[in-house]
């Protein structure tokens, strides 16, 4: 009987969430404790394949439009290497929340490919994966800059824009993350698409305030490098403002910006698509940081996780 096993893990964007679409830079880091696990089994062939996850339990075929992505990605994997006609199990084990900024699509898009080239016993490279993990992306999110897919897979910090080669960089700093989940869904596809017509409307206008997010980006970098942890908090406000002028904040992560603040850290934001979803504050060392955190979820934040800036010194590129 076949087996097969894929992994992945979530990622968070420090700086240059939407304004990556249009060309500018932007770092994201992997979230590589909060992993996604997929394991694919295979089943008498009488019988049809199925798939098993927090959110639905059943046939492939019939899986529901709220997972298009997974269901295309599916598809394809079995059409390009499913020559014998195999039925399988698969079983989806992810503790990233959906829909939340968190690269949850990206990662169990990631998982399930290195699952199925696993389960056929066929070599996958990184280029090959990207290229799946983005068609599924493109399913679920209409079109991404590719970030999120380059980001799960990565073990190290990725910088990344639409023209230059990626980077994966390492620093050294003492600061944590804190990151915290809203509760509510934000929908990446919609804000995409609302950024978009907002460009249309006012280029100028939206043209520089993405412009703007892109130079954040770029002190971003060297604030990192040289564990300038100050000047980093104030560039997350800075990018805050300009991503609330672009209508992605809603009262509840203003909430728990506002909060975190309250409570010392260096500097918050919204991340990843915005509207709902998640926020990340900048705190000094681990003891600012668990203080962020219990502010954060007295102020009704659904869940937290804290994450070291640097816990990726040496990796690069895992694949
Ligand atoms: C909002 C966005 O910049 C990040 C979503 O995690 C979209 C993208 O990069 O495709």
């Amino acid at each position: 009987m076949l087996k097969g096993i894929g992994k992945s893990h979530g990622k968070t964007i420090i700086m240059g969430e939407h304004a990556v679409v249009y060309g500018y830079p932007a770092i994201a880091i992997p979230l590589v404790s909060i992993p996604v696990i997929v394991r694919i089994n295979e089943i008498n062939d009488q019988k049809e394949s199925t798939l098993s996850s927090k959110y639905y339990v059943g046939k492939i075929h019939q899986l529901p439009d709220s997972l298009s992505g997974v269901k295309y990605l599916i598809n394809l994997l079995d059409q390009e290497l499913n020559v014998e006609h195999v039925s399988y199990a698969i079983s989806i084990d992810s503790s990233l929340p959906i829909e939340r900024g968190l690269g949850s699509s990206a990662a169990i898009g990631t998982a399930i490919t290195r699952a199925f080239f696993n389960f056929f016993n066929n070599p996958l490279d990184h280029d090959t994966l990207v290229n799946y993990v983005n068609k599924s992306e493109t399913v679920t999110h209409g079109k991404a800059s590719g970030l999120d897919a380059l980001t799960v897979i990565s073990n190290a910090p990725v910088q990344f824009s639409k023209k230059d080669p990626v980077d994966y960089f390492t620093f050294k700093t003492d600061g944590f993350l804190v990151i915290a989940d809203s509760g509510v869904k934000g929908k990446t596809k919609e804000t995409v698409s609302d950024v978009k017509k907002m460009y249309d409307k006012d280029p100028n206008e939206i043209g520089n305030i993405l412009k703007q997010l892109g130079q954040c980006t770029k002190k971003t970098s060297l604030e990192l490098s040289g564990n300038r942890l100050k000047e980093l908090g104030q560039t997350f406000s800075e990018a805050n403002n300009l991503l609330s002028r672009l209508n992605l904040a809603i009262p509840k992560t203003d909430k728990l910006i506002e909060s975190a603040n309250n409570a010392e850290a260096l500097g918050s934001k919204i991340t990843g698509g915005g509207r709902g979803g998640c926020i990340i504050s900048l705190a000094r060392n681990l003891t600012n940081a668990e203080m962020i955190q219990k502010a954060l979820i007295k102020s009704g934040a659904e869940q937290t996780w804290l994450q070291p800036l640097s816990i990726y010194a040496e990796e690069s590129d895992g694949d």
